[in-house]
């Protein structure tokens, strides 16, 4: 976990506030070489909660080599998610594995890897609380607003993703067209954090957009109920 990410007495009273800062989760992907993503990792881990590899058409063998060279740049295995992968996951030694509709269930990955942490991908309410009954530690739902990663495709909004936290008992992370401006609001609307793909991967200065991310994370938890 990120030095920067800390805790926050709970305050008592009718307002029930979560006890920690939202997480920032960074996604590879788009039109960043893994090569490229490899190094903005190391140089923004201390700002972001969690690293997503999220590369489709690269081997087990590939991505494996990724993660340990992350780790040799200092990034935290503990920091460390391989999507869809679960064997890439358990030999690189990554904290968790994000799974997509495509991937194996949650139920079947859970008694494999009793120590990984789970993350699910999902697009409505409905897979929302499924995944949670699987026993996914959290969900990773979008996109919110459009986003050039995702083209032409209209965002699914804020309201949409305000019933999905309601449907859904463990937290609900937002993604998609996530910028620094609009993070307080999905924050608001109840989700517990934030994955970002182009506004890190994609800025001039990975490590300033990073911290923008953190300024408006961290500004915004007081807002969560
Ligand atoms: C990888 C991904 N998954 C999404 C979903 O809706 O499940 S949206 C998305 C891309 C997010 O990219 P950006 O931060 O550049 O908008």
């Amino acid at each position: 976990m990120s030095s920067e990410k800390d805790s926050v007495p709970r305050l008592s009273g009718a307002v029930e506030i979560r006890e920690t800062e939202p997480e920032i989760h960074l996604i590879s992907g788009g039109g960043t070489s893994l090569d490229s993503f490899v190094l903005i990792s190391a140089a923004v881990h201390p700002f972001v909660d969690y690293i997503h590899l999220r590369e489709k058409s690269c081997t087990a063998n590939e991505l494996y080599h990724a993660v340990r060279e992350m780790c040799r740049l200092g990034v935290p295995p503990g920091q460390i998610v391989v999507n869809d992968r679960l064997d890439v996951a358990l030999a690189s030694g990554a904290a968790g594995v994000q799974l997509a509709g495509h991937s194996l269930p949650a139920a079947a990955v859970r008694p494999l890897a009793p120590g990984l942490r789970i993350g699910r991908s999902v697009h409505s309410p409905d897979e929302a609380a499924a995944a949670a009954a699987e026993g996914a530690d959290y969900c990773l739902y979008g996109h919110i607003y459009a986003s050039a990663s995702k083209p032409g495709l209209p965002g699914r909004g804020l309201d949409r993703l305000a019933e999905t936290v309601r449907a859904c008992p463990v937290p609900v992370i937002a993604i998609g067209g996530i910028e620094p401006d609009n993070a307080g609001q999905v924050i608001s609307r109840g989700a517990a954090g934030i994955a970002v793909l182009s506004g890190i991967c994609g800025a001039s200065d990975p490590v300033a957009a990073a911290m923008s991310y953190r300024s408006a994370v961290r500004a915004a938890r007081y807002e969560r109920r």
